[in-house]
């Protein structure tokens, strides 16, 4: 077995060497023995010279042999050189060409003729001496191993780098690496990652860097070998059930094993902000099962609801659906979720403020039994219910925040913060043109999936980038991988790449388990939330707090849209989250489709045009059954067949929708043309 030893490990073989004993002459001479060979290689050539010339000088033919014989030697020295650096094998060559040539001078003219003995005495010494300085030098001269590594930077462009002694982990290698002073910055270590992982033969992902964040030349060059990540692991169930919302929430792994953590609620103590997140990543990515990980952990904790807008019908979240506070498909049942959420968060942080919370926190989901948090004025608890933490999940919200305004988002989450609620947004394309600045910046936390190379600077921070995270090198050929960014956790895991787990069909049971679970147990909404989401949505969220009676009937109910309503027995979820939406197919029935077997809605054809009192009366009616339907929120277009039946025209809604919103019967919306119906019927 070839046994490989590097320069000291040599040095101290040649230290040790058959030298053993004791006094100064010994242990002189113990350490002058690495350094003896090319004075023996002198004193030789010397021998050499006297010998040859005893019994050459007198040839021709000897001195021709001995002249090709230097030549050929310094040759041949030259071309075994090839492998070694430059410098080495021009000391060699010039190393044997002098040593051949003096040699072959002193055999035909005389170790002592003319200048030839001078030669000896004064080069024969200079040469040994070369080669020990060169030996010194190599041991010395670079301390902290860095010799090794310097070819390495030196091919990424990073020459004169220096790095420290490497902290070497199963699976993760990280040097410290300090740049050339005034000359590279941490941009020059960035810029060099990609040609850093193709000399060491890694994907780019495996290779990062960690800038010191006190000097712009020192930093930490983390190389992580193996890619952990690629075995795919299940959803067995969620992290913590029954904990709270304020605890960890488990989404994945890192690559080293380590859990994945998002907080949502904010903790001071923990120097940690209330965050919305960004759920990004392209088609393929995995966005769906990484959504099912984050929505399970969420309806595992016992002081959160959960409020989700879908334009994809619940796709991949029905199973959950019976847990879920609130749901409801794109289009109109969307824009009065929005809507709603805009009157909590006012009233929501009223409430806290009352209670004297700075911010929400679990303690402000349970029964407020604490006189320091009391609403009354006179110093004893007020016992008030408790409000739950609200998650407000936008899926595939492009549509949806388009429509709302960049300036009405960025107030919303803004304000939403303090209100004890997050908002989750998830996108399809992680884009500037799904998604402005301004509204992506009011995101802090994103999970960021593969996504199109173009794309990962909408998904991610820039310093993040820099250090080595590319979820455009993923695309959809590795689902569940990504880079999380989120307040709470250390900078350092930013680069780091995660996998969520991944949701199988074996998992759809388990799912339906805990939706029924968090039916029974999880929070259900206190009257504040309900209270304001009631009075802008009405009947599309009015009486969907449940009772213990209608929440274990639910329980039992599997796979329904959403609860039983007490006991008129109505369900909710197939009326107000029918896939209707009325911006897109204006040709939709609406009317009759929503009506069911119950008599007619919005009056019936007329045969004639109505009177201008009867059209009247017919408008506030058609209103009343909107409101009825729970479709807070209508325009002209909602109208199309009503027209149609009533000989009314459009426009002539219009101007009916402007005039009641005069009345108060209808507010503006964000959006043009479309109106909000201020609930009458149900605010008794
Ligand atoms: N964490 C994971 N580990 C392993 N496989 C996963 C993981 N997440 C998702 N997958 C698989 O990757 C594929 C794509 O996932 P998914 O449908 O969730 O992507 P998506 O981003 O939601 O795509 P789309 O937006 O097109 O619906 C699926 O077959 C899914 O099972």
């Amino acid at each position: 077995m070839v046994v490989e030893r590097n320069v000291d490990e040599l040095h101290e073989v040649q230290l040790q060497g058959g030298s053993d004993g004791g006094g100064v002459g010994r242990y002189l001479l113990h350490r002058a023995k690495p350094h003896l060979p090319p004075w023996l290689g002198v004193a030789g050539t010397g021998l050499a010279g006297f010998l040859g010339n005893a019994r050459w000088g007198e040839s021709a033919a000897a001195g021709v042999g001995l002249t090709l014989a230097s030549v050929a030697l310094t040759g041949a020295t030259w071309w075994a050189g090839k492998s070694t650096s430059q410098q080495r094998r021009l000391h060699s060559a010039i190393t044997v060409a002098a040593g051949s040539g003096w040699l072959t001078a002193a055999c035909l003219a005389g170790p002592t003729a003319g200048p030839i003995g001078d030669l000896y005495l004064m080069g024969g010494p200079v040469v040994a001496l070369s080669w020990n300085v060169r030996m010194v030098l190599r041991r010395n001269a670079d301390p902290a191993g860095e010799g090794s590594d310097k070819g390495l930077l030196a091919k990424v462009g990073l020459a004169r780098a220096q790095v420290g002694a490497a902290k070497v982990e199963p699976n993760r290698v990280t040097a410290p690496l300090a740049l050339d002073p005034g000359e590279q910055t941490h941009d020059d270590v960035t810029k060099s990652l990609n040609r850093l992982a193709s000399a060491l033969d890694l994907p780019r992902t495996a290779v990062r860097y960690r800038p010191d964040p006190g000097s712009e030349r020192r930093g930490d060059l983390v190389i992580v070998p193996e890619d952990m990540l690629a075995e795919v692991v299940e959803w067995e169930g969620p992290s913590n059930v029954g904990g709270s919302i304020a605890d960890p929430l488990v989404i994945g792994r890192y690559d080293d094993g380590a859990p994945m953590y998002l907080y949502l609620p904010g903790d001071p103590e923990a120097k940690r902000n209330s965050t919305h997140v960004l759920l990004a990543g392209g088609s393929g990515s995995g966005k769906g099962d990484t959504a099912l990980n984050l929505q399970t952990e969420i309806l595992s904790r016992t002081d959160v609801i959960l409020w989700l807008s879908d334009p994809k019908a619940f796709q991949d979240f029905r199973p959950l659906l019976d847990g879920i506070d609130w749901a409801v498909e794109g289009g109109t049942p969307t824009e009065v979720m929005v809507e709603a959420l805009q009157a909590t968060i006012p009233a929501r942080t009223r409430w806290l403020g009352a209670h004297r919370y700075r911010q929400w926190t679990p303690a402000c989901a349970q029964p407020q039994n604490d006189a320091e948090h009391s609403c009354r004025t006179d110093g004893r608890a007020c016992g008030c219910e408790g409000m739950p933490f609200l998650v407000a999940w936008m899926e595939e919200a492009a549509n949806t925040l388009r429509a709302l305004g960049d300036d009405a988002f960025t107030g919303i989450a803004q304000e939403a913060r303090s209100a004890g609620i997050s908002l989750i947004v998830s996108l399809q394309r992680p884009s500037y043109d799904q998604m402005s600045t301004s509204t992506r910046a009011s995101l802090p936390s994103v999970i960021a999936l593969g996504c199109d190379p173009r794309d990962e600077g909408f998904s991610l921070p820039e310093s993040v980038i820099d250090a080595g995270a590319h979820p455009g090198a993923w695309s959809n050929r590795r689902p569940g991988y990504c880079y999380l960014v989120t307040p709470g956790i250390d900078e350092e895991r930013y680069a780091s790449p995660g996998r969520t787990r991944a949701f199988t069909s074996r998992a759809i049971p388990v799912m339906e388990q805990l939706a029924a679970w968090a039916l029974r147990y999880g929070a259900t909404a206190d009257p504040v939330t309900a209270g304001a989401a009631a009075s802008v949505a009405g009947n599309a969220y009015t009486g969907r707090t449940r009772t213990a009676d209608t929440r274990a009937e639910g329980a039992v109910g599997g796979g329904r849209l959403s609860v039983v309503q007490g006991e008129d027995d109505m369900e909710y979820g197939s009326r107000h989250v029918d896939a209707e939406d009325v911006d897109i197919d204006p040709e939709a029935d609406l009317p009759e489709a929503e009506a069911g077997d119950d008599a007619p809605i919005f009056g019936q054809e007329t045969g004639r045009k109505p009177s201008p009192e009867e059209a009247r009366e017919l408008f506030a009616r058609a209103l009343e059954e909107f409101e009825e339907e729970g479709r807070m929120i209508v325009g002209p277009k909602d109208f199309t067949d009503w027209c149609d039946r009533n000989r009314l025209s459009r426009p002539w809604v219009s101007a009916r929708l402007k005039e009641a919103a005069m009345d108060g019967r209808l507010e503006a919306t964000n959006t043009t043309g479309r109106w909000r119906i201020v609930p009458v019927l149900t605010a008794a």
